[in-house]
């Protein structure tokens, strides 16, 4: 689909196995820019572990992941960070006794370069809080900004999150369930927010998500894993009523 345009992120063959067992099996498929692709499968699909590969966090036994065709593939998770593919962890990467404008000043930070240097990160402070102030406003942050992370709402954490993402500048970003765990008026905050990141920066989403409301609303694509092999790929309506589909995802006979 969409092949005039170039795909930000490619996975050919993509595959890992661990000892006897193959988690994710040959996987082929080109990711877009401004295309939100939501990954679902069954418990064990290989979803996860197709992320992680994706990502970094786990090295393939076979096949390729490409970054705007560049081979990627033996690249640790923090040379790709840098390179543009930028991952929400499930709240693990906040920092909980800091308040929320400082998590994202230190991502702003490390990502202008400046690391460890005192004398640079004088020098730009200003200018470092004002980036940091710009991704809080982009998720409707700025009031919160002096609280401490560790007293917000898990949907908060939720939403920084997605700034402290958005602060890296990845041209990939990649959630998690990113409703996991939310309370039901906080869900909908946080959708609008990854539909409104997808649709003002033409930026590539990818999303693994098991709730089907969340599929239904977000998705432009959909790519359907079961046993580590990817068994569908594409629009929503066409995937959600194929017959291998609705066997191997929801557990509908082919012929029901
Ligand atoms: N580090 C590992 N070592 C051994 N087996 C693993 C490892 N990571 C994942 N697996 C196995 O790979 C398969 C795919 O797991 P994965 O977590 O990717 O599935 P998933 O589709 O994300 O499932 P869920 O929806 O339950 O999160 C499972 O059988 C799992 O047990």
């Amino acid at each position: 689909m969409t092949s005039a345009v170039t795909p930000s992120l490619s996975v050919r063959d993509l595959t890992i196995r661990f000892g006897g067992h193959v988690a994710v099996n040959a996987v082929t498929a080109d990711f877009y820019p401004g295309q939100l692709t939501v990954i679902v499968g069954p418990n064990g699909a290989g979803k996860t572990t197709c992320f992680n590969l994706m990502s970094g966090q786990l090295p393939a036994t076979s096949g390729q992941v490409l970054l705007y065709g560049q081979d990627i593939t033996k690249f640790g998770p923090a040379k790709r960070t840098r390179l543009g593919i930028g991952r929400a962890f499930q709240l693990t990467n906040l920092f909980p006794h800091l308040t929320v404008l400082e998590n994202v000043r230190l991502v702003v930070q490390s990502h202008a370069g400046q690391g460890l240097n005192m004398w640079s990160v004088w020098f730009r402070h200003k200018e470092l809080l004002a980036r940091a102030e710009h991704y809080l406003e982009r998720v409707s942050m700025q009031d919160r900004r002096h609280t401490i992370v560790a007293a917000l709402s898990h949907g908060d954490k939720r939403k920084l999150e997605v700034a402290l993402l958005l602060a890296l500048e990845p041209d990939v970003l990649m959630f998690d369930e990113p409703t996991a765990g939310m309370s039901v008026d906080e869900v909908p905050v946080v959708l609008d927010l990854i539909h409104q990141v997808k649709t003002d920066t033409d930026k590539t989403v990818l999303l693994v998500e098991h709730k089907m409301d969340v599929v239904r609303s977000l998705a432009d694509r959909i790519v359907v894993l079961h046993n580590g092999t990817l068994v569908a790929d594409g629009e929503p309506a066409e995937v959600m009523a194929s017959s291998i589909v609705q066997e191997a995802y929801l557990g509908v006979p082919a012929h029901a």
